[in-house]
């Protein structure tokens, strides 16, 4: 069987797109690890496999796979190129789209200048809908990491993060650390692990261990995650410029009940087919 695919990213964070709307497409866990795999496969972090919608208003259903072969709830860069991907594939002439994840709808729009916007939804900060073991809901949690203890908030966009605030994230143990938050046992369904370096109210410095993929060079829901976190830790403003490995993005929040509002780019390397 040939599929048809499109390689992208978002700030180097990379994908796999492929159109489920014009092609069937049948994945299973080890055929996503194939094809993700970096020598033998087409390589990617995520799989963004885009479908019709099946629910009025909504416009198409878009699912998400990490390298390692998990689904996923939510991805921030992937929703930027899966608008992209869509307009540029003549799937829609909408510049605001309204698209289905598994953890509810969001609407990406597609600016002048190639930047896209996304209003990634309410971030949920209650340990049930992390989901976290914890006694009861705070704001930043003592978590014991092989013997230590890190100061961590907790924020679900959809999918979970793990965030904690450290002085000079460049020379931060992130692949260390990383992994062993990722597979605490406190995180039922494993966590992505966010390290922001607060630079001013309105910039941080950031780097994530994503949950089934490792250190990727931008996480976008790991920017609105540790945004959310350090706006509640009363540590920045609404509006911040989030500096990553792959580039920049701005993220807004204005508060509890609040979306959180993502902008940034997204890019389009090449097309091919595989033969399955
Ligand atoms: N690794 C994430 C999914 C991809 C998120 C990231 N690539 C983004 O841009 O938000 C998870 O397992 O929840």
């Amino acid at each position: 069987m040939k599929l048809r695919f499109t390689k992208m990213h978002g700030l180097g964070n990379d994908f796999v797109v492929l159109d489920g709307v014009r092609q069937s497409v049948q994945l299973d866990a080890e055929l996503l690890r194939r094809l993700g795999h970096r020598n033998f496969g087409i390589g990617f972090d995520q799989l963004l496999l885009v479908e019709p919608s099946d629910t009025a208003g909504v416009d198409f259903r878009y699912r998400i796979f990490n390298a390692d072969g998990s689904e996923v709830g939510q991805c921030g860069n992937g929703a930027r190129c899966f608008a992209r991907f869509v307009h540029e594939q003549g799937l829609t002439d909408k510049t605001e789209i309204a698209v289905q994840t598994a953890r509810g709808v969001i609407y990406p729009r597609l600016e002048q200048g190639g930047n896209v916007t996304v209003d990634m939804g309410v971030p949920r900060v209650a340990p049930a809908e992390i989901p976290f073991v914890a006694a009861e809901e705070q704001l930043n949690y003592p978590l014991d990491v092989a013997g230590h203890l890190y100061d961590i908030s907790v924020v679900s966009m959809g999918n979970p993060h793990a965030v904690q605030v450290v002085d000079d994230v460049e020379s931060y143990p992130v692949g260390k650390l990383g992994p062993l938050i990722e597979h605490h046992p406190r995180f039922p369904e494993r966590v992505n692990a966010g390290f922001m370096q607060i630079v001013g109210r309105d910039e941080i410095r950031l780097r994530v261990f994503e949950r089934g993929a490792g250190e990727t060079l931008a996480c976008g829901t790991g920017a609105c995650a540790a945004v959310v976190v350090g706006i509640r830790r009363g540590l920045l403003d609404p509006g911040v410029l989030v500096h990553t490995h792959g580039g920049d993005l701005t993220i807004r929040w204005a508060g509890e009940g609040q979306p959180v509002l993502m902008t940034g780019p997204t890019a389009t390397v090449f097309e091919g087919t595989i033969e399955l």
